[in-house]
């Protein structure tokens, strides 16, 4: 690399005030750029023989200081030096000292908060390319344990590819970093010493589950096992009350719903009560508490019980994430009566209001059914919608486009070895039986596998068996789609960008339905053969 011109290149954006679209260089990321009194830094895009995008750092800072940072070469400039280096560990904590808002920060301040899984850690940048300017948090870093578990990653390589694209795109509005579906002290205490600044407490384990099958009559023999001390305050507090939370919404507690409200999650309250003095009140966390992945729903009491709880402990958590009415499942649309879903929700709103927090929505993914109720009954409180991997779809998408005969392998490759993941993910396609069968699928209809629900199930849990399969020592398809995806970037934006673009409108009210969202967005030509400056000119920015 010339580091002559490079340094004439730093000396123009010194010289430019703010405006940089004249920059004879256009390998300089110009979203990246920061001028710091006589300090420049920013990121260089370098299109390599493949078509491959490679970037490295460049700053130009003075000499006293420079040495923060590891340098690939050097140039020495009066009293500054020029440094080339690579988007590592080491420099995003050297330029993470100069930008603090390169480290993430809490949801608390912010109504609209959105959680954008990233499986693959190159969706960013086109996330925050969309979300720039609409007013809404992205929660860039989130990879549940079980993704990470799966999909061989750490959470501190989640942690940088989100940081690096926040430097990248210059996102300075704030960002989040979730400690995803923890479930053990030993999961929190990871989270937190890479830097989360959120964590989601996932109760599954703590809820006992049984409690909602048993009849009345065993209910009562269970509740009435407890110390007379407990079953005393639980009636006192709650039997044949009414919760009054204000605009004529309320909450009533029958002998069933004390009883299962507490053999149910008061071990989980307990738990979240220990978790919290632990961590979040000594680390300053963002407090999610889920309990979405439980098999049964949240009740408007079992919320009230939950949340009041805590409350009685001095607990509000940021956010909390009820099972709702009806199916969150992965990958596809809600399925459920959304008139009741909407009766629901309105009540556990009412309750977050009541208690001081927001409702969080968990396998956010896809569900446009339901994104207009969510917009509208939050909307003067905020929502946190969490998206649940998806963008790993919309990778596979640009592999269908690109190596049809490929995607039709992965497909046949996961749904031979589905119960790979039974342990981790429950799922309609796991026993409907309804996925297109391999031997139907070709060339001509490969593309029907990313819209058809059980084959969208399918391809979405199997990520880490398509990323991890070896043969002989090998990778057998890891290092053949990571080609595709990084010579083929833009249009993995582009389809990320469609897809989200899609959830954003319906929830902030933009569009009224699932039709409208997927008529305005949905390309009406097959993008996949635009190239990358059509591409990149029609990508939300
Ligand atoms: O597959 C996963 O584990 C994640 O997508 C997870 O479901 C997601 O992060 C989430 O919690 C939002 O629903």
């Amino acid at each position: 690399m010339d580091l002559t011109n490079l340094l004439s290149d730093v000396k123009k954006i010194l010289a430019a005030d703010g405006n940089y679209e004249n920059l004879s260089n256009k390998e300089i990321y110009t979203p990246s750029i920061q001028v710091d009194r006589r300090n420049v830094y920013f990121i260089l895009h370098q299109t390599n023989a493949d078509g491959i995008v490679e970037k490295s750092l460049v700053v130009y800072e003075n000499r006293l200081t420079s040495g923060d940072f590891e340098a690939v070469d050097s140039l020495d400039d009066v009293d500054s030096t020029l440094i080339v280096g690579e988007l590592n560990e080491h420099n995003n904590d050297a330029l993470a000292k100069r930008f603090q808002w390169m480290r993430p920060t809490s949801r608390r301040n912010y109504k609209y908060t959105f959680g954008l899984g990233d499986r693959l850690g190159n969706a960013s940048n086109a996330h925050l390319r969309l979300i720039k300017g609409r007013g809404i948090m992205p929660v860039l870093a989130q990879q549940s344990i079980r993704e990470l578990v799966l999909m061989h990653r750490t959470n501190t390589d989640v942690f940088q590819s989100a940081s690096w694209a926040v430097f990248e795109e210059g996102f300075t509005y704030g960002w989040g970093a979730d400690g995803d579906h923890v479930k053990t002290p030993y999961e929190v205490d990871y989270a937190v010493k890479i830097g989360c600044s959120m964590i989601t407490l996932d109760c599954t384990e703590e809820i006992n589950n049984e409690i909602v099958t048993l009849d009345d009559a065993e209910l009562d023999k269970r509740f009435n096992q407890l110390d007379p001390d407990q079953i005393k305050y639980f009636n006192d507090t709650y039997l044949n009350k009414t919760f009054d939370l204000g605009d004529g919404r309320s909450v009533k507690f029958t002998k069933h719903d004390v009883e299962e409200s507490v053999l149910t999650f008061y071990g989980a309250i307990l738990f979240a009560a220990g978790i919290y003095e632990k961590f979040v009140v000594p680390y300053n966390l963002d407090f999610e508490i889920s309990m979405d992945e439980t098999p049964y729903q949240t009740t408007n009491p079992n919320h009230y019980f939950f949340a009041n709880e805590l409350n009685r402990r001095g607990i509000t958590p940021v956010t909390m994430a009820p099972r709702f009415y009806g199916e969150f499942q992965k990958a596809i649309d809600y399925i459920g009566d959304t008139k009741r879903f909407e009766r629901e929700y309105i009540i556990h709103e009412a309750i977050a209001e009541h208690f001081g927090y927001k409702l969080s929505i968990h396998s956010g993914s896809d569900k446009l059914s339901v994104y207009e109720i969510i917009g509208r009954v939050s909307k003067q409180h905020g929502w946190h919608v969490k998206t649940a991997g998806t963008n790993w779809l919309e990778a596979l998408r640009v592999v269908a486009h690109k190596d049809p005969d490929f995607m039709l392998e992965l497909y046949k490759f996961s749904y031979e070895n589905l119960d790979d993941v039974k342990a981790f993910y429950v799922f309609n396609a796991q026993t409907d039986g309804t996925a297109p069968k391999p031997a139907d699928m070709n060339k001509d209809n490969v593309m029907d596998l990313l819209d058809n629900d059980d084959a969208r199930q399918v391809l979405h849990t199997m990520y880490g068996s398509i990323m991890n399969l070896k043969h002989n020592y090998h990778y057998v398809y890891r290092d053949k789609l990571w080609n595709i995806i990084l010579k083929n970037q833009a249009l993995y934006d582009r389809y990320l960008n469609i897809h989200i673009a899609e959830h954003l409108d319906l929830l902030q009210g933009v569009v009224k339905t699932k039709q409208e969202a997927q008529e305005k967005h949905e390309p009406k030509t097959d993008i996949s053969k635009e190239s990358n400056q059509e591409l990149q000119a029609s990508t939300n920015k």
